[in-house]
Order: structure tokens, then sequence, then C-alpha cells
């Protein structure tokens, strides 16, 4: 059956087209729809797509018995709440890269024209004002001006470019800015916002609304800016108090400002900051409103979407580690290894476990391993509770309210294998743990609980703990010819020390409860247990 995807909002018709395209995928372009509308219809779909209009809220998301994946078309992902697409397993994908450029050049003309008063200009000129208007707009120069920069990722970055070529220096704050990057892009790096935002002569914005950065232009900050300074925000309304802004304006210590984004929008028609007509640009949220923008975020959209649907591949999610064609070339034969570990472990291992540590051993440091470290988790908790709500996007959240806590170490120690993939229960002090690899390039389980073993990660097996003494494992086989069980492999290991002995057996069929109740009927057999990977 097709795949079904809802396009929400206007995307560039070829986005649309191209999801169309695919034979297994059928898109169904339904814009302007209520709340109510979408609650009603989106049970249908295992694909989404949006822009900014769509509110994905959690009532939709719980009607979304079907949904898979939601995909942005642009970068912010404020629309969507996060939180109950995680709690209901929904990959959130959005599109980076497509709008910058368009957004850059939006936030620097915002600038430009709060600078020189290019609104209250052509307004002029339009109401038959030409000499007063003239007189009224003296503009202010940015060659030689400090600009503070908030937010030096994919569009602050963008910005600074053209903000050099115009000769104004710059004061960059982003917690992720490294001083060889701040060294490398010619800007000063701040310690916080507020030593970035002392002595600036504009601001402009280039972070995402989060709880972290809400009213991050407050009126505190307003006031270490140089008096006549410009705020300029083409990211998100929520990040400038407006209250603050209006103020400020107001007393004539900032001089005005250039918004694409409002807190409410549209702002109602008698927001105050509207009432400004000097030193101001607003635009109702253009940035990535370009024919050039909107063709690349539609087309990475659909792409996206289309991929994952068709083939599994992850591209941009922000809830999930990604996995694209060439990282799951580099580690697909550990996320089958994974998989059954993750089983395994379930069957084998210890109930209600405190944590879950994945370890990997060797040369693994050169790949991505966060995705194989979900996918133990996720088959892990699938395989304990049975109740179909695990997947990879929500068992972090899960395993965090089950007390479950997922640890990874990289261990430098030299194993006899080139890499080890090692998985352990741990409760309390008990510790259960397998561990797998690759021989050439098959993945196979060569550890139970400490005692080395060699078999497949597919298939049916019994899993035997014995007394090592002759006679025990020649009855198991003996029971399992009598009721036609074929055996497909074997592979024993043995506990000198303790005088037990572990015995994996491959067989073709999986086995009848009768079947197990007889092997752990055979004396000497202290544990019986037949699993399907
Ligand atoms: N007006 C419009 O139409 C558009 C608006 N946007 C907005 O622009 C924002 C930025 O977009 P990109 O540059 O593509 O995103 P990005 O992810 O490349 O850059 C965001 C930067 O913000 C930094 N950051 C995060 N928290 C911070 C904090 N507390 N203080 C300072 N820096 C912080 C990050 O380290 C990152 O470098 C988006 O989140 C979106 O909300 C994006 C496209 C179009
Ligand atoms: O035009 C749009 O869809 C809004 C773009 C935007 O705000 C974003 O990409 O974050």
């Amino acid at each position: 059956m097709a795949h079904r995807v809802l396009v929400s909002d206007p995307i560039s018709e070829i986005g649309v087209a191209l999801l169309n395209d695919h034979p297994d995928i059928e898109a169904d372009f339904n814009t302007g729809l209520s709340p109510e509308e979408l609650i009603a219809i989106i049970g249908d779909y295992e694909g989404l797509v949006v822009r900014s209009q769509t509110k994905v809220t959690p009532e939709v998301l719980a009607a979304a018995k079907s949904l898979k994946v939601i995909g942005r078309a642009g970068v912010g992902v404020d629309n969507i709440d996060k939180e109950a697409a995680n709690q209901h397993g929904v990959i959130v994908m959005n599109t980076p890269t497509g709008n910058t450029i368009s957004t850059a050049e939006h936030a620097f003309t915002l600038m430009l024209s709060a600078a020189r008063n290019i609104a209250p200009g052509h307004a002029s000129v339009l109401a038959g004002e030409f000499a007063a208007g003239r007189k009224a707009n003296q503009g202010i120069e940015l060659n030689g001006k400090r600009l503070a920069v908030i937010g030096m990722g994919r569009i602050g970055t963008e910005f600074v470019k053209r903000a050099q070529a115009f000769n104004m220096t710059v004061v960059a704050f982003d917690p992720y800015l490294t001083q060889s990057r701040a060294d490398e892009l010619k800007v000063e790096l701040a310690d916080t916002p507020d030593a970035a935002l002392t002595g600036a002569d504009v601001v402009t914005l280039h972070v995402p609304l989060t709880d972290d950065t809400k009213g991050i232009i407050n009126a505190e900050r307003l006031a270490l800016m140089n008096k006549g300074a410009l705020v300029v925000n083409c990211a998100r309304g929520g990040l400038v108090d407006e209250a603050a802004l209006k103020a400020a304006i107001d007393s004539g210590h900032i001089a005005g400002c250039g918004l694409d984004v409002f807190e409410n929008e549209p702002p109602a028609a008698d927001h105050p900051l509207l009432s400004l007509n000097k030193f101001v640009a607003f635009t109702p949220h253009l940035g990535a409103s370009t024919a050039e923008a909107q063709e690349n975020v539609g087309i990475q959209v659909a792409e996206q979407v289309r991929d994952f649907l068709a083939t599994g591949e992850i591209r941009n999610a922000i809830n999930m580690p990604s996995l694209d064609a060439a990282a799951r070339e580099a580690i697909g034969p550990y996320l089958d290894l994974s998989a059954s570990l993750g089983k395994l472990l379930a069957k084998l291992g210890l109930s209600n476990p405190d944590a879950l540590r994945v370890s990997y051993h060797g040369p693994f440091a050169k790949k991505d391993t966060a995705l194989i470290s979900r996918t133990v988790l996720t088959n892990f908790l699938e395989s304990s509770r049975c109740d179909g709500q695990v997947n990879i996007v929500n068992a972090p959240g899960i395993a965090a309210q089950m007390g479950l806590e997922l640890v990874e170490s990289t261990i430098n120690a030299q194993t006899e294998y080139n890499e080890l993939l090692v998985v352990e229960l741990r409760k309390g002090e008990e510790r259960f743990r397998l561990a797998g690899t690759l021989i050439g390039s098959s993945p196979r389980i060569v550890e139970i609980d400490r005692l080395y073993v060699d078999t497949n990660i597919r298939g049916h097996f019994l899993i035997v703990r014995n007394d090592d003494r002759p006679g025990i494992v020649g009855a198991v086989g003996t029971t399992l010819g009598n009721e036609k069980v074929n055996i497909a492999n074997l592979s024993l290991a043995r506990n000198k020390t303790q005088g037990n002995a572990l015995t994996v057996i491959e067989v073709d069929e999986p086995l009848s409860p009768e079947i197990m109740a007889q092997v752990r009927a055979i004396p000497g057999v202290t544990l019986g247990t037949g699993v399907s990977l």
C-alpha cells in the first residue's frame, strides 16, 4: 500500500510533484485546514509536510495514529510540539540549508531599510510629500558601526559576511562558536549576550526560539547598546521583548528596528510598534519567501520525507541521529547486530535493570555510534514491553520514564576482534552482558554472559545452560530430533572453573512451549530459552 503524505502548507509545486512521482507515495496537497479539520484527517497519513502555518499540536499528534514523519520546509520547528512528537515516536525533519541565503539577505535588507528610512521615505513619496519626507527621513550610516550578532549559525554567518563588506565591526555571541572559528570569520567572540550588546550600534538575531532564547533582547540589554542603535529580528518574534523595545525607542535610546517576525503573527492592528514611523521596517515573515528558497526547501523536504518513507533514510532529523546513505553503509551491519543484541538482552538479561551500557571497543570512534546505541535500546525495550508503543524516536523518553539509564562508552583496550560491541544490563551490582562483532562483513554474536560463542544474529535459537558433563547436549539433540526439529548450527562454550556450559543451537523453526518444556526437563539443563531474532 502506498505511503500517504499530507502537504498542509504551500510548498513549491516541484516538491509536491517529487513526492507523487514516487510509485509508493501518494501526496495530498490540502492547505489552509483549521485545527479541527487537520485533526479529523491526519489519522490517514504517514507523512506530514508543513511550513510555519500549520501548528502541529499535541492534539494533532494524538490523532495522528499512522504518522511516522513530519517534514518542515524551513528551519524553525517551533510550530511543531517536539515533546509530543517524541512521545508518539514521530520523526521531525527540517531543511536547514535551503533558505539560509534568502533569510540573511532579508535580515540585511531590514537593517539597511531601518537605517535609511526606506519605508517611511517610500510612504512619503506615495503620499505626495516628497519634500517633507526628504527632510524628515535623514538616516544612519553603517560604515564603521559595531554590529552584535546573536547566533552565529548558517544565517548569522552569512549576515556577517555582508556586514563586513559594509565595513562594520562584528562581535558575536553564540555558545557553540569556538575562538578559532571566530578568528577565521574575523569576529570578536563575546562570552555573554551582555558583552556582545555593550556598545553595539546594531543587533541582529539568528537563534532558534527556545526557553533559553525567549526574550533574549530585554530592557536591560537594550540599555547596554549605544544611543541611536537599531534592532534587527529576522529569526523569531519571541526573542525580543516587544514592550521593552517600544519603551526603549520611545525614550530615544534605541533609534528603531527592522522586524520580519512578531511574537504573535499577524500582530494586532493596534500593536504599539506599528505606530512608529522612523527608522523602522516591518515585513510579514518574508525571510524565506523567495522563489529560490522555496524551491530549495520544497525539494529538500519532499526528498527527505520520500526517502524516509521509501527506504528508512534519515536526514536532518531534529529528534533522531541522522542515517544517510553513507552512514548506513558504514554502520548498517552494526544496526542489524545491535537490534539482535537488544532483543537477546530482553530475553536473557536481568529484569528491571537500572542501566543499559553500550560499549564500543576498537576503532568505532570514526563511526556515528549514537544510532547503534539507540537501536540496542529500542529493541531491548520493544522486546521487554510488548505494548507495541516503542520506536527509535521515543525509546530514550520511555527509558527515562522507566528509570533506565542509557550509558555509552568508548574503550580503547585491544580485544581479539578489530571492533567489539558490548551491551550490558546493570542492576545494582548484578551484570549481564552480550557482545557481537563483524566477521568479514557478517554480524555475529560472540559472547553471552562472558561465555564465548559464535552464532548468527537472525533465526530461531535454543539457548541452553547446563552442567558441564557428558551427554547433556546429546540429550537436547535427541529431543529436537524426536520432535523433527532440524538443527542448522551449534555453538558450545564452557566455563571450566564454574563447571557449567552454554549451548546455542540454531534451528529451522520456532520452538513450541511443549518442546521447550521437554528440554528444560533434561537432567543437568539449568536454563532453556527459545528465542527468535
Ligand atoms: N524569518 C524567516 O523567514 C526565517 C527565520 N529563520 C530563523 O532563523 C533561525 C536561525 O536559522 P539558522 O541560522 O539556519 O540556524 P542555525 O542552527 O544554523 O543557527 C542557529 C545558531 O544559534 C546558536 N544558538 C543556539 N542557542 C543560542 C543562544 N542561547 N545564544 C546564542 N546563540 C545560540 C546555535 O549555536 C547556532 O549556531 C532559525 O531558528 C529560525 O527560527 C530561519 C529561516 C527563515
Ligand atoms: O517561509 C516560511 O516557511 C518560514 C521560514 C522560517 O521561518 C524558517 O525557516 O524558520
